[in-house]
């Protein structure tokens, strides 16, 4: 069975956009005649509990939240075979594809935008109780007027309630790479290497393995963002530099960036507008986080082609990355 012998009633598909580990995507009208990103699990997501409880997890959270800078989502179903998303279509496809097809397209303050739209976004999913996991390019999305809007939500959880804890090993945290729980300072770590290699234009750490990566996330510092980026206004260097701290208490919270970010576009931050229908805010739980100093690196080489390396379980297996770790409550 093709993944169009099941499209939900009232779609119609135009033509796929693109694919991923869990799911295929075409653009399709909705009933109303509406453009959407149709997403549609592969039978093998369906098929496997865990792939199918992340895609589920997708669907309830991207239809709860509902801020700007977070991927909108129209309509899904969570479970079964028809389970499906019906997303918000971004034309200009995610930032990934934008640095890799043409990067020279990406002004810099066009750069520094999309950075202040990811910390809005993240500001918002940590006033909601929530944290992303799973903040890099490949899931972000480039809208209309230079706006970004953050999307993959199948890995979020509310902090209270506890959820898999994973990542992508170019842009996890210390912490996480110790096998702790998530938290917003997590998220803040990832954005910060991805503000990095957006205005610096390379990526801070490389390696070849997961355990490389392992490595130079847990013990290297890259070269200071004011040699990478002279441009970028000293405040905003420093503050991007303190969200890829080793240790969880010394990075600065999402807003924090997000402030700093429009200072450096010349914009008077405004207090984030709380939006309409957002979910309440969950309480958190404190993070323990114990990442470590370690000594000074050197400069990072060029960034490799993707693809990244996938973690290895305990047993040395390399699971798909919704199961890297462990289950936490
Ligand atoms: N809202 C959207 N607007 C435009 N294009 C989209 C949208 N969502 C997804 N796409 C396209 O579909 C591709 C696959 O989507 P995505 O990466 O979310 O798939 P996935 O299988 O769910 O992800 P993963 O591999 O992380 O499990 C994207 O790379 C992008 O090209």
């Amino acid at each position: 069975m093709t993944r169009l012998d099941r499209t939900p009633p009232g779609y119609r598909p135009l033509r796929l956009l693109g694919q991923g580990k869990t799911s295929q995507v075409y653009l399709a009208l909705d009933d109303r005649g509406r453009e959407v990103a149709l997403k549609l699990p592969h039978p093998a997501t369906l098929g496997q509990p865990e792939a199918a409880a992340r895609f589920g997890n997708e669907v309830r959270l991207t239809l709860k939240f509902r801020h700007p800078r977070i991927v909108r989502g129209y309509a899904g179903a969570a479970f079964g075979p028809q389970a499906y998303l019906a997303l918000q279509y971004y034309a200009s496809g995610p930032l990934s594809e934008t640095l890799q097809l043409a990067p020279q397209s990406l002004a810099w303050t066009a750069r520094l935008r999309v950075l202040a739209d990811l910390a809005s976004g993240l500001t918002y999913l940590h006033a909601s109780g929530a944290v992303h996991q799973d903040v890099k390019p490949q899931n972000v999305y480039l809208c209309p007027g230079g706006r970004a809007a953050l999307g993959d939500l199948g890995s979020s959880y509310f902090v209270a309630q506890g959820g898999p804890v994973s990542g992508s090993p170019f842009y996890m945290a210390p912490e996480i790479y110790h096998g702790e729980a998530s938290s917003g300072a997590s998220d803040v770590y990832s954005l910060g290497i991805l503000s990095y290699e957006l205005l610096g234009g390379l990526r801070p750490f490389l390696g070849q393995s997961y355990e490389e990566l392992m490595v130079a996330h847990l013990t290297r510092f890259p070269s200071p963002l004011a040699q990478v980026a002279p441009e970028l206004p000293r405040a905003a260097a420093h503050l991007i530099e303190r969200a890829m701290a080793k240790r969880a208490p010394d990075r600065p919270g999402a807003d924090e960036l997000r402030r700093a970010l429009l200072l450096a576009l010349g914009e008077t931050p405004d207090d984030e507008p709380v939006e309409e229908n957002a979910p309440a805010p969950a309480p958190t739980a404190p993070a323990q986080p114990t990442g470590r100093h370690g000594p000074l690196g050197r400069a990072a080489p060029p960034p490799p082609a993707e693809p990244e390396p996938a973690a290895p379980t305990p047993t040395g297996l390399r699971p798909d990355r919704w199961s890297l770790f462990r289950r936490r409550k």
